[in-house]
């Protein structure tokens, strides 16, 4: 069973239905309680006004729930939603017809926002600062600047890249907002919830079992709800329990930490090749043949936030947490059997 998309990976995909697990308002959103309370206070005090709500950018690692929270807070917010995303709009007079078009108050929505062309971010932050587009009319000698007015917007922008995004460009935001890895007990909420819209019967310690090897992702918690529920089919299971769910998901070869078979290759690199480093992105990209965005964008922060890997100076080292969840010795040390029971390979 050979699939042209890693069933893993959090990356957008094109026939995740993801739109039907979309919480839809911000009490069904769960987790990312800071973003949620700042939001929250934000979105009352702007509807409060009657005024557009400041400028959001939200970043973080794909999947987390940065296209969800737009949408909730121009609901929220009781005003029109109109989304775009930044290699999309080509010219500055396509962001131009966007902008001229909305409605009071409205939301436009620009995904992938560092990924704008640099002529199309410059009309932008007139438009975001004194809501006014400058735009020249005609060319050569003929040519001439008019400023058009526009109607009060907010821009959400979203990306997974903070740091890509220009000075200028991040500094207009006056909402920034990072959103972080899921806990186990938000993913199970996610899972659970998740399950209801299925319609997949699962006890709790099935929703556990997902949640736990989830890779902190909301996205991929709902990828292998989907995956486990076939399994469960299959095997006329009338409910999903953690037997059930690990046995479909060690099918799918998600390890018990949730990592898959890419941050596995990762890791054995790191620790085999390079002997534990320290290792550049680019030497692990190519070695990997992954696109060197792919390796820092979607493997690498998680497997930062479990502490298995660092990102030093130098490059990528492995910690203690990466060898022990490989069951290798790092170099130079005495191997050490009462060592490493924490992350072994159950089975
Ligand atoms: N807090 C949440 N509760 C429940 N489901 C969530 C939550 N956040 C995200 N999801 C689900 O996860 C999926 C992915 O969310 P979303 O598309 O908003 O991620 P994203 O951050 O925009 O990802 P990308 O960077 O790839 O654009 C959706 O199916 C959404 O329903
Ligand atoms: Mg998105």
């Amino acid at each position: 069973m050979t699939d042209p998309v890693p069933i893993h990976s959090p990356d957008r995909q094109p026939e995740d239905p993801d739109a039907a697990l979309r919480p839809k308002s911000l009490r069904e959103f769960v987790g990312q309680e800071a973003a949620r309370d700042n939001l929250r206070v934000f979105i009352e005090a702007a509807r409060g006004r009657r005024e557009a709500m400041d400028h959001v950018l939200f970043f973080g690692p794909p999947g987390l729930g940065k296209t969800t929270l737009a949408q909730i807070v121009a609901k929220e917010l009781g005003v029109g939603f109109r989304a775009t995303s930044g290699p999309v709009i080509a010219k500055a007079g396509d962001l131009a017809a966007l902008l001229t078009n909305l409605e009071p108050n409205d939301v436009l929505f620009i995904d992938e926002i560092h990924r704008l062309n640099p002529v199309v971010e410059e009309i932008l932050y007139p438009a975001m600062e004194d809501r006014a587009l400058d735009i020249i009319i005609g060319e050569g000698p003929s040519a001439r600047s008019v400023r058009i007015d526009l109607p009060p917007f907010t821009l959400v922008g979203a990306t997974t890249r903070q740091g890509l995004l220009t000075t200028p460009l991040r500094d207009r935001f006056g909402i920034p907002v990072r959103l972080v890895f899921y806990t186990e007990d938000e993913l199970m909420q996610v899972v659970t919830r998740g399950a209801g819209l299925l319609g997949l019967p699962i006890d709790e310690t099935g929703a556990r079992e997902i949640a736990r090897r989830s890779r902190g992702t909301p996205r991929v918690a709902g990828r292998l709800m989907r995956r486990v529920r076939d399994f469960a089919q299959v095997k006329g299971a009338a409910t999903v329990s953690d037997a059930i769910a690990d046995e479909a998901l060690t099918r799918l070869e998600i390890d018990s930490l949730g990592l898959d078979a890419m941050d596995r290759r990762y890791l054995t690199m790191v620790a085999t090749t390079y002997k534990g480093g320290p290792v550049g992105v680019e030497t692990l990209a190519a070695g990997l043949a992954e696109p060197r965005d792919t390796v820092e964008e979607v493997i690498e922060p998680y497997l930062i936030q479990l502490g298995l890997i660092a990102r030093t100076a130098r490059g990528r080292c492995l910690n203690d947490g990466g060898w022990a969840h490989l069951g290798i010795t790092p170099p130079g040390q005495p191997p050490n059997d009462s060592q490493g029971g924490l992350f072994e390979e159950e089975g």
